[in-house]
């Protein structure tokens, strides 16, 4: 028998000040004891304290790391600060989300998802990408069991950081193309469930393309919407195809080969006009809607080198070689990647 199960988180919390109901909320879900918050500098300051305070309002035992990374280290040292904690709260970017859900999954206890940003679509699907020295992992973990997204807080975050998060989001749309290749050259598994939400969720958020502004809890709300909306793509489907593709690897290669990356969402809607190009798709459309958003359109308003890019193109389909996608399996020429940069404006 080929069962199949499918994790969702059990409630999402979104709206203006919602991160002062943390411990209301956590009551509701009959949590108790002590509660781990796991965040980031910047995030402990911005929305971390309120969720202590509200918790500690509520009676919870609370203690708090603060992380840098999201790294194996980073995953250890939660674990084992998480003791007789019996939930962990990830109060922050995706860093601190992969971090926290990869610990809680690791020690058997609920996670819930608090994110500071709506730049990445971790917020609520059952991945985490850790960072090793080869690059980064995606790994299997429990999605959340609650997500508490305060509009207000993440309309307040860098605009760079919402930007980023309509790259993650129009990457759908080169994902679905890449998993239906797959799936009718290579047999592979395909959802149409999850592939018809994510496609959906990509294009009503770039139909209000033009209502996404900076400072406008509005904004905040519909793009962090969608975000959690790919992520529960990304658990119907039991794998992140849904929200994954060639754009994706191009990315994941970026942040071996530059420097200094750039934003995942940022770098993954760059791939993905590459990509569409590559498709022969409406590249035009897709360039054209990140101008809208001001996420970036080149290498130059990423902040980085042309020659980056092209040696990611042509590195990006030695990542996860098992995911099949438009690159094929010999990727591209040095050539043929610089003729792809420069026909589409990124270098
Ligand atoms: N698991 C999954 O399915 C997915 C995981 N990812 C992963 O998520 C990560 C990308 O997430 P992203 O959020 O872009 O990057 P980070 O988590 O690295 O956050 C970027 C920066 O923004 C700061 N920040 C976040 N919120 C605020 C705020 N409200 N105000 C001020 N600063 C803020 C962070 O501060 P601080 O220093 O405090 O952390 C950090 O310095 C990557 O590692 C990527 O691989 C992406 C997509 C899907
Ligand atoms: O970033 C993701 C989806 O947006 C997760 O993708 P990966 O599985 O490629 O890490
Ligand atoms: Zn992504």
């Amino acid at each position: 028998m080929d069962f199949q199960k499918i994790q969702l988180p059990r409630e999402i919390h979104t709206g203006e000040g919602v991160i002062e109901e943390t411990g209301a909320i956590c009551k509701d879900l009959r949590i108790s004891g002590k509660v781990l918050v796991v965040t980031g500098h910047h995030t402990l300051k911005v929305a971390g304290e309120k969720a202590i305070k509200s918790l500690q309002d509520e009676g919870f035992e609370v203690e708090n790391i603060t992380i840098e990374k999201a790294s194996k280290d980073a995953v250890i040292e939660v674990q084992d600060g998480i003791g007789s904690a019996s939930i962990v709260l990830g109060v922050g970017g995706g860093k601190v989300i992969d971090v926290a859900k990869l610990a809680s999954t690791r020690s058997g206890i609920h996670f819930i998802s608090v994110p500071t940003a709506a730049s990445h679509d971790g917020i609520a699907s059952p991945r985490a990408s850790i960072k090793n020295e080869g690059g980064s992992v995606s790994l299997k973990a429990k999605p959340p069991l609650g997500i508490i997204a305060d509009t207000s807080i993440i309309s307040k975050a860098p605009f760079r950081l919402l930007a980023a998060g309509c790259g993650d989001i129009i990457s759908n749309y080169t994902a679905i193309l890449d998993w239906q290749l797959s799936h009718r050259l290579l047999n592979e598994y395909y959802s149409d469930s999850a592939s018809a939400l994510s496609l959906m969720t990509a294009k009503m958020t770039m139909k209000s393309a033009d209502a996404i502004k900076e400072g406008l809890a509005e904004s905040a709300g519909l793009v962090v919407k969608a975000l959690i909306s790919s992520g529960i793509a990304i658990s119907i489907a039991g794998t992140s195809r849904p929200a994954s593709g060639s754009e994706h690897k191009f990315s994941h290669a970026l942040d071996i080969v530059a420097p200094k990356p750039a934003l995942h969402g940022e770098q993954c809607g760059l791939g993905t006009i590459m990509m569409m190009y590559l498709h022969g798709g409406d590249w035009k459309f897709i360039r054209d809607t990140l101008k809208t958003i001001k996420a970036p359109t080149t290498a130059h308003e990423m902040g980085i080198k042309p020659e980056y890019i092209i040696e990611a193109l042509t590195k990006a389909h030695t990542i996860r070689k098992e995911r099949y996608t438009i690159l094929g399996d010999r990727g591209l020429t040095e050539e043929s990647a610089e003729a792809l940069a420069v026909t589409t404006g990124v270098i």
